[in-house]
């Protein structure tokens, strides 16, 4: 018996597939001038883990030219683009998301934003003619660290926290542990066309981070899950942010806010970029439940870590884990 091989389908191999779902219509949108801005993200941090940031204050031509030249670096031919992989996590890495066997469609460039350690590895990533690459990103990442700290200052006095600087310290700490991926993932037409399903380019999981901060062009693909396990799809605004919790949040809130699972499916036809930063402390730091978001006869639900240990932990995992049981108080504890 001859048994036909489908050479088609070779590449995709490995990359799951998965079927489109229904927009997220209800999207909670913030914007960052309105005096009840505070009580609005706590809101959407409490029921989604996630929002939309509008009148953020970052200039929009940092957005486009961060775009245009990630652009022209993922089409650079993939022998340059190898040289700076494979990623250990920082670099670029095509297909390979992590150290544990996860699989999806992108490329990305995964940069450290830590001064003492970006200048030694991430900036030698920017070779001689990527420099205007270089301070397109320096630019970029300034701009959204602005933003994202007044979000988290906000969140601190939403929650009646007395030191509204609580969370955004750990990010304004020169030694705050936060990164920074381009992600680019390349249409898929082929695929489409064969099964009518998308390729999954970024499987489901949460960010271990404070809080990640994302823009895309303006090409489908995100999609969050709700409370109730539904999936939907969030429609792309190159010009907005959209935050997403962390697990480091969650576990500071003590669970009143979720960090939100996500993924994303590549376009069978249009190339998605998107650029995030993930705001995380410095690797010393102490994560616990804030106690003065432990409500009277609660208890608390998480020991407390170092971020330096649940990183560590995170990166035994595979990306889809549910990360934070290893650090949830048992009863009596
Ligand atoms: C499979 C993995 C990739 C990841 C490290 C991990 O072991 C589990 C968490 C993953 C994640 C998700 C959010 C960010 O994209 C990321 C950089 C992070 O901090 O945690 C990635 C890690 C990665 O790609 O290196
Ligand atoms: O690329 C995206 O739009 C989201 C990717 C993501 O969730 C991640 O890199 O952690
Ligand atoms: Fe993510």
């Amino acid at each position: 018996m001859v048994v036909l091989s489908q050479p088609a389908l070779e590449p995709f191999s490995l990359i799951k597939t998965c079927k489109p779902v229904a927009f997220f219509s209800t999207i909670p949108v913030v914007d960052l001038t309105d005096p009840h801005a505070k009580t609005l993200i706590v809101k959407a941090c409490e029921e989604f883990g996630f929002f939309k940031l509008v009148s953020h204050g970052v200039p929009l031509e940092f957005m486009t030219k961060l775009e245009a030249l990630a652009t022209n670096f993922f089409n650079l031919p993939q022998p340059e683009k190898d040289k700076i992989g494979p990623p250990d996590p920082f670099g670029y890495g095509n297909k390979k998301i992590g150290p544990n066997g996860d699989v999806g469609w992108v490329e990305y460039l995964l940069l450290n934003t830590n001064p003492q350690i970006a200048f030694q590895k991430t900036f030698s990533i920017f070779q001689e003619n990527q420099q205007n690459f270089r301070y397109a990103v320096e630019d970029y990442i300034l701009s959204v660290k602005r933003m994202t700290f007044e979000v988290l200052e906000l969140i601190a006095d939403g929650l009646g926290i007395e030191s509204r600087n609580v969370f955004s310290r750990m990010l304004r700490n020169d030694k705050s542990d936060s990164c920074f991926r381009l992600n680019h993932y390349p249409p898929c037409p082929e695929l489409q066309a064969l099964s009518g399903r998308n390729l999954i380019g970024f499987g489901e999981h949460t960010d271990p981070q404070i809080i990640s901060v994302l823009r895309s062009n303006n090409t489908n693909g995100l999609q969050i899950c709700l409370k109730d396990g539904t999936w939907v799809s969030v429609p792309p605004d190159q010009t907005s942010f959209f935050f997403n919790v962390g697990d480091a949040l969650q576990v500071m809130t003590n669970g009143r806010f979720k960090s939100v699972k996500h993924r994303v499916l590549a376009d069978p036809l249009k190339s998605r970029i998107s650029m995030i930063f993930f705001g995380g402390p410095p690797l010393g730091e102490k994560i616990a439940p804030l106690t003065s978001l432990i409500a009277e006869r609660e208890e608390s639900l998480y020991r407390e870590f170092t971020w330096s240990e649940y990183k560590r932990s995170a990166y035994k995992s595979r990306l889809a884990d549910y990360r934070l049981g290893l650090f949830e108080k048992t009863a009596g504890q």
